[in-house]
């Protein structure tokens, strides 16, 4: 996430822009239910004054008044909230809506490197806390505002002297709580980022079981996750006392008592005095107290926002980050051939990281086949996933068709490319469906075509429902080498003229690697191929090999012209002899 650093967080308000109609809405009716609440009291004020005046009469009036406006209050307040959670549901629509389509638009290398469960996390929690925050709080916001300041106009309208005791009382309890607090932002974070560290460990302790379990009974990593639950329950200890002192002292100061103390005490000494009438008195105890009260959702309000600006941070760390520059229509170039070729292309995953490819130059005829091998990091699988633009290069170009792919529209790039990528994803969906993938027309018959050039149709035969059975996450288990020949059956029905193969060759116990390889004929034939090789065995045959090292394409050529020049590739060929000769039962791999 690099560009969010350098952008600052946008305010909770202006992330709630979309809505901020209905926000205004729902918090204008809390703020008229709480004028209502108010109003209920002064009612009642005057129904005793009533009263005292002439107490033999019933003060129907009066009362009332204070019967319709405790309905009027509870219902503005019912429809402030409707309001808001109205507009909390648009927002998160919204928020998953504008997410997804962004994220349709970054480097697929950012989305892949930032990794599914942050992505996930982001939108679906993070935006989940903010609906809470707009359903919830936007309706406290109006009354923890509104509430004071017309309680202390009307209090000032009663009787001045003892308004100014109940602002004092509570000006003192909020600048007391405030002291208490000064601390809480930063053990906020501490406490989100104990918690993140929790999460983070979980994650790996269970994804992991399967490995660690098999090599270190699981104490690193269960070591790991318990000094993570131990910083998160030290933090929140902390906190927690913390928290509890300021929570205590806003309990007390903020609440009633005090305030109806001083009321009290000064009230009966104006009374005394004649210098105000026992109604108006009333009319402040039973209005002033109330002051207090609102006063209390102010400080629980702080910890939302806070916790609400956290979300939102996260959520603009992903909106923030550039979008591949994609060629409008108008600009947009169709590719001429199905060549590819790489000028002088310079690539660093980060803008200050090391290079990974460096002035690598080379070109790949229509309908050839090239292989892709060197040393483990030296840029093999970052040269194949800069052909679909994973990542825009640093400097150089790369053409597919003579064509710049930046000048391309993302959609005639996909129409050239087919990947087959040795981490296969299958779809929560039928065999079928997952081989159709974004051809949803095709046929079953041109599936099936598909299927048996891939070798995949007798096992898929062999599965309970054929073709029906579901696959992905809950689906039916198949091995890497099954799951392998169905990306390779969906890349046969798509016939794309380019072909970008990685490690496809991966899962090779004899068998599988039989139908592989002939399942990669089917695909490969007539097709312009560029095949990351792991296992020399493979690219024999190829029309070219670029041998990779250290970001650099140190040599190219046919197999035995680089044997002849006993450089990089001779070296790696020697070396896979020797582990050929490793095998245990000596077969050729
Ligand atoms: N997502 C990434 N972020 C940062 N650096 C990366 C990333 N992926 C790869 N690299 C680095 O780029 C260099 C080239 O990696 P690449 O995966 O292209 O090598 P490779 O030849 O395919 O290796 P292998 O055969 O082991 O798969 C390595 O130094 C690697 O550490």
């Amino acid at each position: 996430m690099r560009n969010a650093d350098r952008v600052d967080t946008p305010s909770i308000w202006s992330i709630m822009q979309p809505v901020q109609g209905q926000i205004r809405f729902a918090m204008v009716l809390a703020g008229l239910s709480t004028a209502a609440t108010l109003g209920t009291l002064c009612s009642l004020a005057w129904a005793v004054h009533e009263l005292l005046q002439q107490p033999e009469q019933w003060p129907v009036f009066p009362l009332l008044l204070a019967v319709v406006l405790t309905v009027l209050a509870y219902v503005l307040r019912l429809s402030g909230f409707n309001q808001s959670h109205y507009a909390a549901f648009r927002l998160e629509t919204r928020l998953r809506t504008d997410l997804a389509r962004h994220l349709a638009r970054l480097p697929l290398g950012f989305v892949q490197q930032t990794g599914s469960g942050t992505l996930t996390k982001v939108m679906m929690d993070d935006v989940k806390a903010l609906h809470v925050f707009v359903a919830d709080s936007t309706p406290m916001y109006a009354r923890a505002y509104v509430s004071p300041v017309l309680t202390f106009l009307l209090l000032c309208w009663l009787d001045w002297r003892l308004a100014l005791a109940a602002t004092v009382v509570l000006a003192v309890g909020m600048i007391t709580v405030s002291l208490a607090m000064r601390d809480s932002s930063t053990m906020m974070r501490q406490y989100n980022e104990a918690g993140e560290n929790v999460s983070k460990a979980v994650v790996e302790y269970v994804q992991a079981m399967p490995v660690v379990r098999t090599f270190d009974t699981g104490t690193v990593t269960f070591g790991r996750y318990q000094r993570a639950l131990e910083t998160y329950r030290n933090v929140m200890t902390q906190w927690y006392q913390m928290a509890g002192v300021s929570s205590r002292l806003s309990q007390i100061i903020l609440s009633p008592l005090p305030t109806l103390v001083s009321l009290v005490w000064l009230g009966a000494w104006l009374v005394s005095r004649d210098t105000i009438d026992p109604a108006t008195w009333l009319a402040i105890l039973l209005v002033g107290t109330g002051m207090a009260e609102s006063l209390l959702p102010m400080v629980s309000l702080k910890h939302l926002v806070a916790k609400a600006q956290m979300s939102i941070h996260r959520i603009h760390e992903i909106m923030a980050e550039a979008p591949l520059q994609i060629a409008t229509a108008c600009q947009a170039k169709e590719p001429e051939n199905t060549s590819v070729s790489f000028e002088q292309v310079d690539f660093r995953y980060t803008a200050d990281g090391p290079l990974a490819l460096q002035n690598v130059t080379f070109s790949v005829e229509p309908g050839s086949v090239v292989a892709l091998v060197g040393p483990s990091g030296a840029g093999k699988t970052t040269v194949a996933r800069l052909i679909s633009r994973f990542w825009d290069v640093s400097a150089g170009c790369i053409r597919v068709g003579g064509v710049d792919v930046r000048e391309m529209l993302p959609s005639t790039l996909m129409q050239q490319i087919a990947f087959v990528f040795q981490d296969t994803f299958l779809f929560s969906d039928t065999i079928a469906n997952n081989i159709r993938l974004g051809l949803s027309d095709a046929t079953i018959d041109e599936v099936i075509a598909a299927a048996q050039a891939a070798q995949a149709h007798d096992f898929i035969m062999a599965l309970p429902q054929g073709y029906d059975t579901p696959a992905g996450e809950r689906g039916v288990f198949l091995s890497g080498g099954q799951r392998q020949r169905i990306t390779i059956a969906r890349a046969i029905l798509q016939d794309r003229p380019i072909l970008v193969l990685d490690e496809a060759t991966a899962f090779s116990d004899p068998e599988n690697e039989a139908a592989l390889v002939e399942a990669l004929s089917n695909l490969m034939r007539g097709k312009t191929v560029l095949m990351v090789a792991h296992r020399l065995s493979t690219i024999r045959d190829a029309d070219q090999i670029l041998v990779f090292d250290q970001g650099n394409l140190a040599e190219t050529g046919r197999h035995d012209t680089l044997l002849a020049h006993d450089g990089v590739y001779a070296r790696l060929w020697r070396n896979h002899e020797t582990a050929q000769n490793w095998t245990l039962a000596g077969e050729h791999i």
